[in-house]
């Protein structure tokens, strides 16, 4: 088995719908993460091991004013869930992101786990989301939330390699570049846009990534919810390595779940073949 060549991955993007109760919050997510692992296995003639994914911030309001108060240290409550429902659910699991207390400081954190509910990855959100739009929205995680310092990404069986990013992550081409060399075809990024830059840039920005690196691109946001202080715009949704937006959810809670087909990367890498085309001789990308 440990030999097979995997071509195929069933993601399951959860777009959870997030409140301010994190028992309440937690609670739902496991059934959610529940119903995500039957929805993928359904109509399957294969046996794919499914990869469920949670959105950013899925068991605290997404907000400076709640980050402490919610914050737990890894391995805690939280991520204990996690492991247990992937190893019950037998499914890989990106579980979304949490705020992290870690050594008297707060990280926007991501935690992935294998179907033995083993930890695969600790991410912490590199790019911290500090924009200041007038009369629209001013957030600064700056003020309470540090910087990771590490790039993101994991195994799946087969020697599968995914990347990992956190929502403003995906501003900056050169991580997700970066994580595309390192032999990612497919990059995560669990994200909570808001109802000013998510009609803007939310899926432009997906197509954009995708384009860039001939990679799947997967994006998994909150539901939306109109009376929270920060609304999320929601449409999770996938996008091929081709720029195509494969599916995508509303703005409500939702399960989607689709192919990725890894052998597309192959094809379309091969039809323009940008990567053996760069000019690292006026340009490079550096691996610090
Ligand atoms: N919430 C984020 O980290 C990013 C975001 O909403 C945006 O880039 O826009």
């Amino acid at each position: 088995m440990a030999n097979r060549v995997i071509n195929k991955i069933r993601i399951a993007l959860i777009q959870l719908a997030v409140t301010s109760n994190k028992d309440n919050n937690l609670k739902h997510a496991m059934s959610m993460i529940s119903q995500a692992a039957m929805k993928s296995r359904a109509d399957s003639a294969d046996s794919i091991t499914p990869l469920v994914v949670l959105p950013e911030c899925f068991n605290s309001p997404y907000g400076t004013q709640y980050f402490s108060e919610y914050a737990e240290e890894i391995p805690g409550k939280t991520t204990q869930m996690l492991s247990q429902i992937a190893k019950e659910e037998k499914i890989y699991l990106i579980g979304g992101s949490i705020p992290e207390k870690r050594e008297g400081k707060l990280y926007n954190t991501a935690t992935v786990y294998n179907p033995q509910g083993e930890m695969l990855l600790k991410y912490s959100k590199c790019h911290l989301f500090d924009i200041d739009i007038p009369g629209k929205i001013r957030f600064q995680e700056s003020e309470v939330l540090s910087p990771g310092n590490q790039l993101g990404m994991f195994e799946m069986s087969g020697g599968l390699k995914i990347g990992l990013g956190i929502c403003y992550d995906i501003r900056f081409p050169e991580l997700s570049l970066l994580l595309a060399r390192k032999g990612c075809k497919l990059l995560v990024f669990p994200g909570a846009f808001n109802m000013t830059t998510g009609p803007a840039h939310w899926e432009l920005l997906q197509r954009g990534r995708a384009l860039d690196n001939q990679s799947y691109i997967a994006a998994c946001s909150p539901a939306r919810d109109t009376k929270a202080t920060y609304t999320a715009w929601g449409h999770s949704s996938v996008v091929d390595p081709w720029g195509d937006v494969i599916i995508k959810a509303e703005e409500t809670e939702a399960i989607i779940c689709t192919d990725i087909d890894l052998d597309r990367v192959d094809s379309v890498r091969q039809q323009i073949p940008v990567q053996t085309q760069k000019r690292n001789d006026i340009y490079q990308l550096k691996d610090c």
